[in-house]
């Protein structure tokens, strides 16, 4: 019988299997942000247990709230910095190095194929873009994972979710994952992995593979998985060149996570996505997506940019194809934040900054920040945000305030007619 890459992570990493169902996994990646992990490290110092399994394979950032903003979030920060200087934690970004966690771990080419990689945050699943199997988990977990380098999981089951045909003009990655999180359900991942596939997959950057795994926790997923494959071998080249021959010899080592013809899925769910439309979220669930044809002129107060869904290059490129040489509405305000410097400063090199900016929008730092409802862009009650990021709940941007989710694309459509907006009269 074949298996899945989730299977085959699973089978590589076991270390214990203490109840029937339930797995203990060696970790090769734990990561760290500072509003979750300093609740973990002050529950280790008082424990007497102020120690970490090896430091090399913690990764931490402070990129919620930063430069922060009060007191509270400056004791977050101070917490999560003193921690990995006592525990020399080598790989820690801090202010100025700093970029939003699931956008500047992947940029260093932490992760890697057949890795299994947690955190103390919901959007963890994004890394499993490559080939990883990739969970959010609780502080409890955490804490084990810091100490010890291990996590316990129930095995869980793969539905398999095929993209076909090509996507239409005007249509992306972000489109793609709210058509399948409005086919599946807010729930109807629960306890499953999503793992991505067909022509769709195949031919999207890491960028977009991301995007995808990114939001594979909307439909209840623990994780998204793509398989690896050249795009992959071509994303980690620059980190992984050494260790190679050739990218061809890489691709033979990171293949073999890739899921077999004859794996067993719990389901297989085939979509067609020629004909898909730009879409966008209507409600206060991520599932609850429609056609941008059905939703545009609805008012828009604020056009958001940003985060590890959708606050990477490609989206900032896509974004400014659009905005170049246009303004944005005078009705509306609309605030950039790239995902990390790295991306801020390829994009001023490319004149991006400069399109943004002459448009109207406000360029921001690298963070998390308005993608909560933290700083750096806070809705007011009764306000709506047009929102490339992952998350429409109720007030998610700030008390009483509305979010639609969709592309930068359509968020860059949005922000130039002060409304939802159909970006294909654009592109
Ligand atoms: C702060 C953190 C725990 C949270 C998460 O886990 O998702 C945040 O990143 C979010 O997106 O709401
Ligand atoms: S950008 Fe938003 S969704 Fe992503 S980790 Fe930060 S707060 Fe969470």
């Amino acid at each position: 019988m074949g298996m899945t890459t989730a299977q085959k992570i699973f089978a590589a990493h076991l270390v214990d299997e203490p109840f029937a169902g339930t797995k203990v996994l060696k970790i090769d990646v734990v990561m760290c942000h500072e509003i979750t992990t300093p609740i973990a490290i002050a529950d280790l110092m008082a424990r007497g247990k102020d120690r970490v399994f090896d430091p090399t394979k913690i990764k931490a950032v402070i990129d919620h709230v930063t430069p922060s903003k009060d007191s509270k979030t400056a004791t977050q920060a101070k917490m999560l910095r003193d921690w990995a200087r006592r525990h020399d934690i080598k790989d820690f970004f801090d202010i100025g190095a700093n970029g939003v966690c699931h956008a500047i771990f992947p940029e260093k080419g932490f992760i890697r194929p057949g890795n299994t990689v947690i955190m103390g945050d919901s959007h963890t699943c994004t890394h499993g873009a490559f080939g990883a199997f990739a969970a959010g988990v609780g502080t409890t977990d955490l804490e084990v994972g810091i100490l010890k380098g291990v996590c316990a999981f129930r095995e869980p089951k793969t539905i398999r979710v095929n993209l076909n045909g090509t996507l239409p003009k005007g249509v992306f990655a972000k489109d793609a994952i709210l058509h399948v999180i409005g086919n599946l359900g807010v729930n109807g991942a629960t306890d499953r992995v999503i793992e991505f596939g067909g022509p769709i997959v195949g031919q999207m950057s890491m960028e977009s593979r991301m995007t995808l795994c990114n939001m594979a926790i909307e439909a209840g997923g623990t994780s998204g998985i793509c398989a690896p494959d050249m795009v992959t071998v071509e994303y980690l080249w620059p980190f992984i060149s050494e260790n190679f021959a050739s990218k061809e010899a890489a691709l033979a080592e990171y293949g073999v996570w890739a899921s077999d013809a004859d794996a067993e899925y719990d389901k297989v769910i085939d979509l067609d996505l020629s004909n898909l439309e730009p879409l966008c979220t209507f409600g206060y669930k991520p599932d609850q997506v429609k056609p941008i044809s059905e939703m545009a002129g609805a008012p828009v107060d604020q056009v958001y940019l940003g985060s590890c869904t959708n606050g990477r290059l490609e989206d900032l490129r896509i974004a400014a194809q659009v905005l170049k040489g246009k303004k944005i509405a005078p009705t509306v305000r609309a605030i950039l934040s790239p995902a990390t410097p790295h991306i801020y400063q390829q994009a001023n090199a490319e004149g991006l900054i400069e399109i943004f900016m002459s448009a109207g929008f406000c360029v921001t730092n690298p963070t998390c920040g308005a993608c909560l409802g933290m700083s750096n862009g806070v809705l007011a009650e009764g306000e709506v945000c047009a929102s490339t990021t992952n998350r429409n709940f109720m007030g998610r941007m700030g008390k009483g305030g509305m979010v639609h989710l969709l592309s930068p694309a359509t968020a860059a459509a949005s922000a130039i007619e002060g409304k939802l907006a159909d970006p294909r009269k654009y592109l």
